[in-house]
């Protein structure tokens, strides 16, 4: 899995691979610059566009003048270069291809404080002014610069991270900062990119690699992970010879009411599909025929509103609770019962999640190392408001430790905070997906893997990922707006076959 590293690990991966491999800064940033320009070359190809490369004085800005004179060398020579001199410092690195880019006979224009600011008729605008140095936010000049570039028509491209983005903690709700249509960034995706309050400041990111030390990266002590198509490899467990549906575990899923039976037909059905070797639904005598004949592969214990249903706890592998099963005291007396009498590690959802959030002692006495899987209303509901996802990102860690439990907290990078302390981010799942019953499917397919005796984390990162690959698969090589949880749920079984090998 990659290691997502806050801007001094950056600093420090940046150190150890030039002290190590060993190579020079200079070398490294002239790596960093070709890996954008072997990007950038063969996504726009009209080596007539206008562009103008906009350079700040520290490291950024000296990748930027790099840039400049290597896209200058793939005859893209409609090119203006600005540096802002803003401040009297500048660094070695920005000095030295500031140099080269003279000796390349490519002029540059010197932006100096307070003076007017060009008038720009250039189709693509390369932001190169700061990178992750950023210390504070911007004012003064820079702050106006970025401004005046923020109102201009052209496709802007930012070199690592957008002037004024901070790639980790609170992003200041008033912080200015260039929006940049697309990111070309070295190595690691940044963690701030993977939060919804990015999609202000940038459409799209690419990553590129710029070999920093592998050996760095495998050490480094990190809190958050990306997890890969190669992780979940690792992960995955192809069925054996001479399994029978006792091997792959019996999971009770307890959803549905009369209104909201659908999620316990989702719920269960994802359940069977994810592959449970038994799958039971506890639900209410009026859903009974919609299940048998949506899914009737499924059993039934049935259930009375103001009664304990009869459970035989033993029997079941796991439980999934909370789809649809609304908020009334009978959830309340469910979830404690199953606090009571089970002890192995279940999935709380939905309503269940909504309950437990007017009664959070019961959060600490569910089944040790449990999955809950919130999404931000209800995350938020579980452990008061928060002010950004940030915010949020720092609760999961600290809930998932004192509570022991796992946190899915859903969005489109969803989050896996596990009791370990460690925050994993999916790299799965797309807007098509944004629609009603997607979580309850989640709920199921986590069931199933828990069903299957993964380990909850295991469980969690698996889940997360199919689902959202189910998704992926579904959506986009069709480009639909729109996939439905019911659709999702006949892909797993195909998306699950791709992993056999
Ligand atoms: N050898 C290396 O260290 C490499 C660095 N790389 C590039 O270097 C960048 C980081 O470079 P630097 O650390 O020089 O930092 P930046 O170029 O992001 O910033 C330069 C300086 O601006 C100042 N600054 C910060 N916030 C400011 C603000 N709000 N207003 C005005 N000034 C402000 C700081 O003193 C900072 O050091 C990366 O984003 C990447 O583009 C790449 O070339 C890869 C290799
Ligand atoms: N834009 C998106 N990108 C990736 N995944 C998404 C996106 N929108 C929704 N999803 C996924 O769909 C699910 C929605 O869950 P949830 O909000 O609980 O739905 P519901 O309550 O309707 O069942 C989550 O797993 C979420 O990650
Ligand atoms: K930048």
């Amino acid at each position: 899995m990659l290691p997502l590293l806050v801007s001094s690990q950056i600093r420090e991966a940046d150190a150890y691979t030039i002290a190590n491999e060993p190579i020079s800064s200079i070398d490294l940033m002239e790596r960093a610059s070709k890996a954008f320009v072997g990007w950038f070359v063969n996504h726009f190809q009209d080596k007539e566009q206008a562009i103008s490369v906009y350079c700040g004085t520290g490291n950024n800005g000296g990748d930027g003048l790099a840039i400049a004179r290597l896209l200058c060398e793939h005859s893209f020579c409609n090119l203006s270069v600005f540096v802002a001199r803003f401040s009297e410092k500048a660094t070695a690195n920005f000095q030295t291809n500031l140099e080269r880019l003279k000796a390349a006979n490519i002029q540059v224009n010197e932006l100096t404080s307070g003076a007017e600011l060009p008038s720009e008729t250039a189709e693509i605008i390369i932001d190169a002014l700061l990178g992750s140095g950023l210390n504070k936010p911007l004012a003064g000049d820079y702050k106006k610069l970025v401004e005046h570039l923020n109102t201009i028509d052209a496709t802007k491209v930012a070199v690592d991270v957008p002037t004024g983005f901070y790639t980790e903690g609170d992003i200041p709700d008033d912080a200015t900062v260039l929006k940049a249509d697309l990111v070309i960034t070295f190595q690691l995706p940044k963690i701030n990119f993977l939060l919804p309050e990015s999609a202000a400041f940038m459409h799209k990111c690419e990553v590129v690699q710029i070999g920093l030390s592998q050996d760095f990266l495998c050490q480094v002590d990190t809190t958050y992970y990306y997890i890969e198509e190669q992780d979940i490899r690792q992960i995955y467990k192809a069925r054996g010879r001479f399994s029978h549906k006792g091997t792959y575990g019996h999971a009770l899923i307890i959803a549905g009411k009369d209104e909201t039976m659908g999620a316990a037909l989702l719920s269960s059905s994802a359940c069977a599909h994810a592959g449970a070797g038994l799958t039971t639904a506890c639900i209410p005598q009026r859903g009974l025929t919609a299940l048998n004949s949506y899914q009737p592969e499924v059993m039934v214990v049935l259930r009375e509103s103001d009664k304990l249903p009869e459970v035989d706890w033993d029997k079941f592998t796991t439980i999934g609770v909370g789809p649809g099963i609304g908020k009334g005291d009978d959830t309340l007396a469910l979830l404690k019962a199953i606090s009571e009498k089970f002890n192995k590690p279940i999935v709380v959802d939905a309503d269940a999640l909504n309950v437990l959030a007017g009664n959070n002692e019961l959060l600490a006495k569910l089944p040790k190392a449990s999955v809950i899987t919130p999404h931000m209303k209800e995350f938020d509901r579980l452990f008061g408001e928060h002010k950004n996802w940030w915010q949020r990102l720092q609760t999961a860690k600290k809930k998932a430790i004192e509570l022991g439990l796992h946190i899915i907290l859903k969005n489109d990078f969803t989050i896996t905070a596990a009791p370990n302390g460690k925050l994993y981010f999916n790299s799965t799942g797309n807007p098509a997906m944004a629609s009603g019953g997607m979580g309850d499917v989640l709920t199921g397919i986590i069931t199933a893997l828990l069903s299957q005796t993964y380990s909850p984390l295991h469980a969690c990162l698996l889940g997360v990922y199919l689902h959202g690959k189910a998704g992926d698969e579904l959506a986009l090589p069709n480009r639909m707006q729109v996939v439905l949880p019911g659709a999702i749920i006949k892909q797993l079984p195909v998306t699950m076959a791709k992993f056999n090998s």
